[in-house]
């Protein structure tokens, strides 16, 4: 049986993104259909996982009790629709850190995969920037664009072969649970 477990990214897929980066709870915007999206996955069984970069904490524009408040306030919401997120994975790190959690590096995607104790082939990992796809494509999972957040720029790049695209996240729990 084929496990029901997708990993996102956070900023432009669940959660408007800024190029100033979301630096505070109030800054934290859900997308339109985002938390209603995923208490739907997670009610019709899906453990629904996040993987995102923070670099906005290495350059020191918040801090890990801010960014924690902020994934307080996601699970807040999708509780409230009667459902629930799992794991949230962040890279705290610099560009120039040389990190191994990084997207496009796929070490968070492992460290979602390991907890959870499944392989990544074919996972839905779902992404608004090249890096999150190039993440996916790095360690088999099956990468997912988004046209929210930077996602129509990223459509004009050169995807991963087998990338598929959905306008949001909205859709695609729409594509999972009814099919
Ligand atoms: O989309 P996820 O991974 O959830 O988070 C992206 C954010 O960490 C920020 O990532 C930054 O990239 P740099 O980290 O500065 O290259 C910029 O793209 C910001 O606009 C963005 O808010
Ligand atoms: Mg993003
Ligand atoms: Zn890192």
């Amino acid at each position: 049986m084929a496990v029901k477990l997708l990993i996102l990214d956070r900023d432009g897929v669940i959660n408007h993104d800024s190029d100033a980066y979301i630096k505070s709870v109030a800054e934290w915007i859900p997308l339109p259909g985002s938390i209603e999206a995923i208490a739907q996955l997670s009610k019709a069984g899906w453990t629904v996982a996040v993987a995102t970069n923070q670099s906005g904490i290495a350059r020191g524009y918040y801090d890990l009790a801010t960014l924690d408040a902020m994934h307080a306030r996601l699970r807040e919401l999708v509780a409230q629709q009667g459902g629930e997120v799992g794991l949230i994975v962040y890279c705290p790190h610099g560009p120039d850190e040389g990190c191994d959690c990084r997207k496009p590096k796929p070490g968070m995607l492992r460290t979602i995969a390991e907890h959870y104790g499944t392989g990544l082939n074919g996972l839905w990992f779902v992404g608004d920037s090249l890096s999150d796809l190039e993440a996916a494509k790095a360690v088999d999972c099956q990468p997912i664009l988004v046209k929210t957040g930077k996602g129509e720029k990223t459509l004009g790049k050169t995807l991963p072969v087998g990338t598929l695209i959905f306008d949001d996240l909205a859709a695609i729990a729409a594509e999972l649970i009814h099919n």
